[in-house]
């Protein structure tokens, strides 16, 4: 922010959700994304970022009419400046109709996909649905930050400072006993808790933080950072624990990816099979699961009632700790590995997959992927978005290329905050 703006308050009405969670409204002829205010409120915004000319970023400060949608939050942890639950102050039902207009604005603004194609989705119709489970306690992954005197807490909203409230997001029994407890000053904490309910940690060293400079870059800087290999200890249970969904187990790296609602990887493989059942004109013979992690969408299209005919999967991900889980769940079965970047990997795969799920992360699959996707012909395409924009900007590439819209789901994964899930069908022929 410019030395001129510091501080500099502006009175804004806000009418609609953006993909970040915001409100978006108008002032002094700009847009301005609001943080902590909800569509339909006129707020006092103090600007947080005035560096662009067509649009600005603001922190609510002051409610001067509140929605009839606002709340307290519930998340002591989010009141105190952390980045857990940032729509903690928004009724959570409204809160998933803000996520299922943000996905529809989205997939016409972003995917530059016509009302008619998404329409007859339920998304469109029914909206984002919540998973099992209240909409507090469903979190069994995490990470913490320690800060420089041990003690481990949740990472300030876009700073390097530690919060040492509670967030109510992870599972009962959780976190709740290690604020007393003291780690390595500035390491970072893996939490994770099992299928069997044990708890395992992971105290990953500390990394060099970046301390200057803009302040959004500096986050992302700090998350690059952290994401790189880091030393990591044991410090608690085991180094992988224990994951099941339908009748597989697999042995997860605490440090690796899993689904963090606990009802995520099961509704996420019912809803992957429930599509292939619909959409597909025959039982599949030759799968493919990419950014396939461990397999989950493998092993639920493996074991998949009528499904007995899969003769091959091929599981593609770059981390070696969840395909030597795959490696290990599927022993005997007839399950692939590959591991490499998807787009470098896809020339080896066999040709002509029936289906191919795809699970990317928040960057999206984008253009190489979805174009050799394509080029393989497989009849049916389950694709598995964690943002909503590159998720929309996915789907057109896919309608691009000749895919048409049979079914998108929305799900309600992560609850009190802005991130939605969505898993969508297309299917070749237009
Ligand atoms: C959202 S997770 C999905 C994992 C799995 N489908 C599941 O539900 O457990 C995304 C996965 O993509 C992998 N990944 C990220 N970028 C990748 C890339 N460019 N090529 C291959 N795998 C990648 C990550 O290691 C991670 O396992």
């Amino acid at each position: 922010m410019s030395a001129d703006t510091t501080a500099r308050r502006i009175e804004v009405a806000v009418d609609r959700p953006a993909n970040g969670g915001e409100a978006v409204g108008r002032a002094d002829g700009r847009v301005v994304f609001v943080r902590g205010a909800i569509p339909g409120e006129r707020v006092v915004a103090e600007v947080t970022d005035d560096r662009h000319d067509s649009y600005w970023r603001a922190d609510a400060v002051e409610i001067l009419e509140p929605s009839p949608h606002r709340v307290p939050t519930p998340c002591p942890a989010a009141a105190a400046g952390a980045g857990c639950c940032d729509l903690g102050h928004i009724d959570p039902d409204h809160g998933r109709n803000l996520k299922q207009a943000v996905l529809l604005d989205v997939l016409a603004r972003v995917g530059h996909l016509d009302e008619a194609s998404v329409s007859h989705t339920e998304l469109a119709g029914r909206g984002v649905g919540r998973l099992p489970g209240p909409d507090t306690g469903w979190r069994v992954r995490t990470r913490l930050a320690v800060d420089g005197t041990g003690r481990a807490g949740q990472r300030a909203f876009r700073g390097a400072g530690v919060v040492h409230e509670a967030c109510v997001q992870p599972a009962p029994g959780m976190v709740d006993d290690l604020a007393a407890r003291r780690f390595t000053p500035h390491a970072e904490l893996a939490v994770v808790l099992d299928t069997d309910g044990v708890r395992h940690i992971t105290e990953l060293a500390p990394v060099t933080e970046v301390r200057r400079g803009d302040p959004r870059r500096r986050a992302q800087k700090n998350r690059q950072r952290r994401t790189g290999r880091r030393a990591q200890t044991v410090v608690e249970g085991d180094a992988a624990a224990v994951r099941r969904v339908g009748g597989r187990e697999w042995q997860i790296p605490v440090t690796g990816f899993w689904q963090a609602h606990r009802a995520a990887p099961q509704t996420y493989a019912d809803t992957v099979v429930g599509f292939a059942r619909e959409h597909l004109d025959a039982a599949p013979r030759i799968a493919w699961d990419l950014y396939g992690g461990a397999g989950v969408f493998a092993g639920a299209l493996l074991d998949a009632d009528g499904f007995g005919g899969l003769e091959q999967v091929h599981v593609v991900d770059s981390d070696a700790g969840a395909l030597a889980a795959a490696d290990q769940t599927f022993a005997g079965d007839p399950v692939t590995t590959h591991r490499g970047e998807v787009a470098a990997c896809l020339a080896a795969l066999e040709a002509t997959p029936d289906i191919v799920v795809l699970d990317p992360p928040r960057t999206g699959a984008g253009e190489k992927v979805i174009g050799a996707i394509a080029a393989a012909q497989p009849a049916v395409v389950v694709h598995v978005g964690c943002d909503a924009a590159r998720f929309a900007r996915d789907l057109g590439l896919f309608a691009r290329a000749g895919y048409r819209i049979a079914g998108i789901r929305a799900f309600d994964a992560f609850p009190l905050t802005h991130h939605v899930e969505a898993v969508a069908c297309l299917v070749r022929g237009r």
